[in-house]
């Protein structure tokens, strides 16, 4: 670590990203940090890990795009509750073959996510593996006492709703991978969908605002997160594949690798948008209020009694769509969208 020891490392990372705030009393430095939290709020905390070679490859993501996307997922699941995120705590496994320049732009790539979605890195913690790189952030965040948007408040006559393109991130990993023939723009869209995910913080605000009912981000695909709704809620989501906002790009993609490109919707997953129900009066409150933020929002489908998750196709077909997705302890072939 060019005769950097724990703490000289410690100082150097931490140096390079937002770490004060309106609600930071103390930050990095002592044994926990101390926050503030405003009357009438409660607490949200979310861990996720990425870990090298399950997560990412040095053949898919620059350590800058995994510091960014490392901070970025995490943060949505705070979106995915309808809060603000305020902080942000970094665990960090460091092999012996990693270089300190490599670690500078992993915080370089935090430090970005976390200008982009307004949070500090209130501590950490850095340890030395024999294994491969992890990258653990938990994220801190705060909602209106009672008002965070679960995934079990689906009723019947909701309105099925998702914010943005879908499918983006899983067609760049699969392009990454194979290296299909496309246009530069059309890789170039894909590639920083895959490697830059933004957290629909806004958009989950405004939809907890407007009285969604239910709300989860696409981290493992949209079938999984539809199915994990209906489950929660008990209810069957009825979707109108047709209404499933594909990007473009990935339509175009799978077009050239003669795939349907609704696959990389409902299995690619890390889109990190927004999955959810409200009723329609509600949807229609919070489509308007998206509409002037600049936000897109989908209604795609409709909620039912019964269970599961139903897709209907323009011939009319019928269809189950099973939780089927990425799962960390599925065989490695069911892994792919
Ligand atoms: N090792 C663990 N110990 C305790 N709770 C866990 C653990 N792993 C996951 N969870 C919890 O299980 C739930 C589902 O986890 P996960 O599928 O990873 O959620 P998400 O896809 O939203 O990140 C979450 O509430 C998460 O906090
Ligand atoms: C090299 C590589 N292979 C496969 C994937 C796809 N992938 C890895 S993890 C994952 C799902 C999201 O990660 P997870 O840890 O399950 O996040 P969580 O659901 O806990 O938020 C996906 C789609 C990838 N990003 N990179
Ligand atoms: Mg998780």
């Amino acid at each position: 670590m060019n005769g950097l020891d724990e703490f000289g490392l410690i100082e150097r990372l931490v140096q390079r990203v937002p770490s004060s705030g309106r609600t930071v009393v103390t930050g990095v430095g002592d044994d926990a940090a101390v926050l503030a939290v405003d009357p009438g709020e409660q607490v949200l905390v979310s861990t996720d890990a990425m870990v090298d070679g399950v997560h990412f490859l040095t053949r898919t993501m620059g350590f800058a795009d995994v510091g960014y996307k490392a901070a970025a997922s995490t943060i949505s699941d705070i979106a995915a509750m309808g809060g603000e995120a305020r902080h942000l705590v970094v665990a960090l496994a460091v092999p012996e073959a990693a270089r300190l320049a490599d670690l500078e732009a992993l915080y370089d790539g935090i430090a970005l996510a976390c200008r982009d979605h307004e949070v500090s890195v209130v501590g950490g913690d850095v340890i030395r593996t024999g294994g491969p790189m992890v990258v653990t952030c938990t994220v801190i965040g705060a909602v209106p006492a009672g008002q965070a948007v679960l995934r079990s408040g689906a009723r019947p006559g909701d309105v099925v709703f998702v914010t943005g393109w879908v499918g983006g991130s899983g067609a760049g990993l699969a392009l990454l991978l194979d290296g299909t023939p496309v246009a530069g723009d059309v890789a170039a869209e894909l590639v920083a969908c895959h490697r830059r995910p933004r957290a629909q913080l806004l958009a989950g605000a405004i939809l907890r605002e407007a009285g969604a009912t239910s709300l989860d981000d696409i981290s493992d695909g949209l079938a999984n997160e539809l199915n994990e709704i209906s489950r929660a809620s008990g209810v069957r989501l009825r979707i109108q594949a047709t209404r499933v906002p594909v990007a473009p790009a990935v339509r175009d993609f799978a077009r050239r690798r003669g795939e349907d490109p609704l696959r990389y919707a409902w299995y690619g997953g890390e889109d990190y948008q927004l999955v959810g129900t409200a009723p329609p009066f509600a949807f229609a409150r919070a489509l308007a209020r998206c509409e002037s933020s600049g936000v897109k929002l989908t209604q795609i489908g409709r909620v039912d009694a019964g269970d599961g998750v139903i897709a209907e196709y323009e011939d009319g077909r019928l269809e189950v769509v099973e939780p089927r997705g990425f799962n960390h302890f599925a065989p490695r072939e069911a892994n792919e969208p």
